[in-house]
């Protein structure tokens, strides 16, 4: 599990370091590590000119000290600055290395466009986890003068973004890299924000967080421990039956899609509840599931589902819908099925819309216009909104995937990134909900059957044809093999 504390855990646990440590000694662990990987970048890229954009925390200081580092090194290293006050101790090392200083009152000669137009490398110290979402105004030309070729090194973060990773910032910084000290924070893991990092390298600074993580992501290194695995002790019933209440007579495809990757994905049994034209197909494409009612121990409801459905046997299909959320079974819903949701649901529950399903949930529960783009840009926002008014948790699909329990659970949000952007095809959901459907109904609470099926679900799918195209069926198909191959890590 890879876990990310807030800005402020991170502080106190930087404060109680800090006092078993000489002056100044947490700062140079920092700077040596990002001076480092700078040095290892320039080696591999046959790089040499280095500029640093300096801000006036400690986030700047890092800069100043690695950009000293750097010089000494012998790169050819500029550091720029605005007239804010910077770092003093790191200003007189980067002088004292020889670092050209750009800014008010510093070596006017040189001029700060020339030296950004021809680095190699940028250092972005800006801001960091002391930053509110937004450059500083004089940062902004800086940021937009790095040119294409330079490799962008943020510290810590990419400064502007926001540090808690809740709100998107399209003009700050989007890094190469970003070198991050002793722990992972949430900028680095969450959707708004994590585009803008680029790969993540944590440096040893010998901190330890001891509070409970803000954000988690489930690993390959996970699933085994995660994963139900039957025992010979197990029959088709103790290992969960899923109901299935999916596809109508128009998305009959999702029917199949659902119940084809429960059965991939090792449930009990499948019982698929839906129209004539569906039941036949699934009937036909997926042998194992047997069609109607019966007892089960989890539920999927709405993939394909039309909560609209006139006739006798959609009415038949709906009542069975609402049956299923009324009922104290574990719940995923989906699609259409979020039409369904009004109120809370005390079992456990798993919502799983995508940024325009949850704004359209929002919109009728709030009775507040919410849109996809609102959703998007802040997407943990929206996501615990849906939580809290519903009780359930809400996995909110995307390139990212978030896993968001109620507030009062305090349990940690998830964020899962592990799909190619190729599964971002119609009928990809519905594999991810009999997935996901199937480990509710073997006992997996919400939030880890969310984010283990998201897991699974991006693994499989990069597995089906790495680097190339996917279509959902063989996402399902791949996953036995996948779950095969992540219990045998
Ligand atoms: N703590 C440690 O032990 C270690 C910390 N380390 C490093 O320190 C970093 C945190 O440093 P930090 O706390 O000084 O915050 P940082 O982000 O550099 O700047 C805050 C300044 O910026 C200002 N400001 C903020 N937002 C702004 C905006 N939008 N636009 C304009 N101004 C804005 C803000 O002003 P104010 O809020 O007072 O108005 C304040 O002056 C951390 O990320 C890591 O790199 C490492 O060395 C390891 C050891
Ligand atoms: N850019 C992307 N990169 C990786 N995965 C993505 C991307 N966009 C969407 N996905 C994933 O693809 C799936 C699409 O689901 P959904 O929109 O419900 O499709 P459908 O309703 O057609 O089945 C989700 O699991 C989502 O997380
Ligand atoms: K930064």
């Amino acid at each position: 599990m890879i876990e990310a504390w807030s800005a402020d855990d991170v502080r106190a646990a930087e404060a109680a370091l800090m006092e078993t440590l000489p002056e100044g000694e947490l700062m140079a662990r920092a700077a040596t590590g990002l001076a480092e990987v700078a040095a290892a970048r320039l080696q591999e890229s046959g790089g040499s000119r280095v500029v640093a954009l300096v801000g006036p925390g400690n986030n700047g200081g890092d800069a100043l000290y690695a950009a000293a580092q750097l010089a000494e090194h012998g790169f050819a290293v500029a550091v720029v600055r605005a007239g804010w006050p910077v770092h003093e101790g790191g200003l007189a090392a980067a002088r004292e290395a020889g670092v050209i200083v750009v800014g008010p009152g510093q070596d006017e000669g040189e001029d700060w466009r020339a030296l950004l137009g021809e680095a190699d490398l940028v250092v972005d110290g800006v801001l960091g986890i002391g930053g509110r979402p937004g450059l500083p105004e004089p940062a902004q030309p800086w940021v937009d003068a790095v040119p294409d070729d330079a490799y962008v090194l943020a510290v810590d973060l990419p400064s502007g973004q926001d540090p808690a990773g809740v709100a998107a910032v399209p003009d700050a910084v989007f890094a190469d890299e970003t070198v991050t000290f002793g722990v992972v924070k949430p900028v680095h893991l969450l959707p708004a924000t994590e585009p803008a990092v680029g790969r993540l390298t944590v440096v040893d600074i010998g901190l330890d967080v001891d509070a409970p993580a803000a954000v988690q992501r489930v690993t390959r290194d996970d699933v085994a421990r995660l994963w139900p695995v039957p025992t010979a002790g197990d029959d088709k019933y103790s290992r969960g039956v899923l109901g299935v209440v999916a596809g109508g007579e128009q998305y009959t495809g999702a029917a199949i899609l659902c119940c084809t990757a429960a059965v991939c994905s090792g449930v009990g049994m499948v019982r698929y509840v839906g129209p004539p034209t569906p039941t036949g197909l699934v009937r036909a494409t997926v042998p194992e599931a047997v069609t109607g009612e019966g007892r089960v121990q989890a539920w999927v409801v709405g993939p394909g589902l039309d909560a609209e459905a006139t006739g006798e046997s959609g009415e038949r299909q709906l009542d069975v819908a609402a049956r299923a959320l009324a009922s104290d079974l574990p719940v995923l819903v989906d699609a259409g099925g979020l039409d369904l949701v009004w109120g809370r649901r005390m079992a456990p529950t798993l919502l799983t819309p995508h940024a325009g399903e949850l704004a359209r949930l929002l919109t009728r529960l709030t009775e507040r216009e919410v849109t996809r783009d609102q959703v998007q840009a802040a997407p943990v926002d929206h996501a615990r909104e849906a939580a809290d008014a519903t009780g359930a948790t809400v996995l909110l699909k995307g390139a990212t995937t978030l896993v968001v329990p109620p507030t009062s659970s305090g349990l940690a949000v998830r964020s899962q990134n592990d799909a190619p952007a190729w599964l971002a095809t119609a009928g990809a959901g519905d594999v991810l909900a009999g997935l996901a459907g199937t480990l509710l109904a073997a006992g997996l609470d919400p939030l880890d059957a969310g984010s283990l099926a998201a897991l699974v679900h991006g693994v499989a799918a990069d597995a089906a044809n790495p680097g190339g195209p996917v279509r959902a069926l063989a996402v399902a198909h791949g996953i036995p093999g996948t779950v095969a191959a992540l219990l045998a890590r």
